[in-house]
């Protein structure tokens, strides 16, 4: 009795030896990942990428980047297998068009469930071939040539986004609102219009009774969570056995598919009564639809076109909303500069609403925009890559191997020193050509911001929609403060930010009143 219980004792000793051993093994391993452990970084970052998860999940990410960035250098480890870089002339290197590294894994969670597993949809798109293929079939839906047919389609929602607000403040000449949310339900509309030719009205209803933005949010918060373990969205979402027991997809998907069915029937009713193949309308649709159709590409199918409508929903409507926001806010808080704008605005004699041509004479109102964009980009996680080929040389000449996962946060990028003096600061003056600054410098600084900019990143897979977002921002901006008088409910109290891979922000609280015209 008493041997056995001995070898007992020391079978279980031995088996917790093996585990510390095991557990030991694997930190010692990850520790030392691709020779990663000479670069500098939070600990726990150097042995798991729970550090990333809890700081993601922290909702300021891009503010702690930034501060690591600063205290530690250009190259942070945020993971075993993770660097963040920071110097600005690393963005064509690493995302460029030629050479470029492939997109990483943490996208996958953005895929579609699809037969019990996941399609990937363009932003999630890891195959550079098919990710080419896809997104040259709708170049031309992009193109500056293409958003002129997109205009008078804005000016129908900027109208109505003028004729609600001006009933409220006709209502109540001093209108408290969360005009956050006002601005997100003019965006959500205008983009759906520009898609699908129709909206969920939520400007006319003057809210979301569809619980669009909750889906959305939810979807948000729960996906940027994958990112930095992608490997748990194949547990938990992508899971055959996981996929029989929650819905197909989530609510926008749904919608999207019943927008494209509908307009394949108008198209074919419209096709038997003319005996050729008719547009519909001059939206998104009808264009991604002609691509589809003519590509000729066996890839290019239905999936393809709900992709294409549903990351124009995706991409097009938190990101205006969170741009649009932060310059507005930006400005308010800084009234010598919303005076300089206005006064712009009130000289030009512009139409209502204001036409992307006069929008894009006006310099103050572009050097607003730009800053309004630099001091707060819409996406706030580093967009990461694999490294390939030889590896990759960092700025103290050591190589990260193939295969380490490299990311640049347009957050800590656009607060280089690069961009001149006070980079925390809202100066939209640092867009104009200085005094004493020749015609020829003027032209070199502001084309090597343009180079450093990530903002709607670069390369292969830049945003397809900067075009139509710089119209809708030109266009809007203006519009809404030729019409109304916009103030914050509380001019010392701050907004709230969430950073789940797009930084929103809430308690947008302000006051508007009417202008006499
Ligand atoms: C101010 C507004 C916008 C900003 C700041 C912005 C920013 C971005 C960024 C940073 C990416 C790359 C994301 C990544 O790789 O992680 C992206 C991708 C994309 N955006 Fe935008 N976006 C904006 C508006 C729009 C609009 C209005 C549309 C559509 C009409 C759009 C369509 C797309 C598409 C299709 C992609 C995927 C491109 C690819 O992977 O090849 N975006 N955007």
């Amino acid at each position: 009795m008493e041997n056995s219980g001995a070898s007992g004792t020391s079978g279980f000793a031995l088996a917790a030896i093996a585990i510390l051993l095991c557990i030991v093994t694997y930190l010692v391993s990850t520790y030392f990942t691709n020779g990663l452990n000479r670069y500098p970084g939070p600990v726990l970052a150097k042995f798991t990428n729970l550090w990333h998860y809890y700081d993601v999940k922290s909702n300021h990410h891009h503010d702690h980047l930034i501060a690591l960035h600063r205290r530690l250098g250009d190259v942070v480890r945020i993971g075993p297998n993770r660097l963040s870089i920071a110097s600005p002339e690393y963005v064509g290197r690493i995302y460029g068009t030629q050479n470029a590294y492939p997109k990483s894994e943490m996208y996958d969670s953005f895929c579609l469930r699809s037969n019990g597993g996941r399609a990937p949809i363009t932003l999630s798109q890891r195959d550079q071939k098919i990710h080419a293929r896809n997104k040259k079939a709708v170049a031309h839906a992009f193109t500056l040539t293409a958003i002129r047919d997109y205009e008078p389609y804005m000016d129908e929602i900027i109208k109505l986004f003028i004729k609600k607000l001006t009933e409220k403040t006709e209502a109540n000449p001093s209108f408290f609102c969360d005009f956050g949310l006002w601005i997100r339900f003019y965006v959500t509309d205008t983009i759906l219009y520009l898609t699908f030719g129709s909206t969920f009205g939520f400007l006319d209803a003057g809210k979301d009774s569809v619980e669009f933005f909750d889906n959305m949010n939810a979807n948000m918060v729960k996906d940027s969570l994958y990112i930095p373990m992608p490997w748990w969205s194949m547990v938990t979402k992508f899971n055959p056995i996981v996929a029989l027991f929650s819905s197909k997809n989530s609510f926008v998907p749904g919608w999207c598919m019943t927008q494209i069915r509908k307009r394949q029937q108008e198209r074919a009713k419209l096709e038997e009564a003319t005996g050729q193949s008719t547009h519909v309308k001059s939206d998104f649709l009808d264009k991604f639809m002609d691509a589809a159709k003519t590509s000729g590409s066996p890839g290019i199918d239905y999936v393809a076109l709900i992709d294409w409508c549903l990351t124009n929903v995706q991409a097009g409507s938190e990101t205006i909303t969170v741009e649009l926001i932060s310059t507005l806010y930006y400005l308010l808080k800084a009234p010598e500069k919303m005076e300089r704008l206005l006064e712009e605005i009130r000289s030009a004699g512009l139409s209502n609403p204001v036409t992307y041509r006069e929008a894009q004479n006006l310099l103050y109102l572009d050097a607003c925009l730009k800053e309004g964009l630099r001091i707060h980009p819409a996406v706030g996680l580093g967009m990461e890559r694999t490294v390939t080929g030889n590896g990759l040389k960092l700025p103290d000449g050591s190589v990260a191997p193939r295969g380490t996962l490299v990311s640049m946060n347009p957050w800590v990028v656009t607060r280089q020193s690069l961009f001149g003096n006070d980079p925390d600061k809202f100066l939209p003056e640092r867009w104009l050509r200085a005094k004493g600054e020749t015609e020829a410098a003027y032209t070199d600084r502001i084309n090597a911001w343009k180079r450093a900019d990530l903002t709607f990143s670069h390369g292969n897979h830049s945003c397809s929609g900067k075009n139509i977002a710089t119209m809708e921002l030109y266009k809007v901006l203006p519009t809404v403060l030729l019409n109304f008088d916009v103030k914050l409910q509380d001019q010392d109290k701050s907004w709230n930010v969430i950073n789940r891979f797009i930084v929103r922000q809430t308690g947008f609280n302000c006051v508007l009143r009417q202008r006499q015209r």
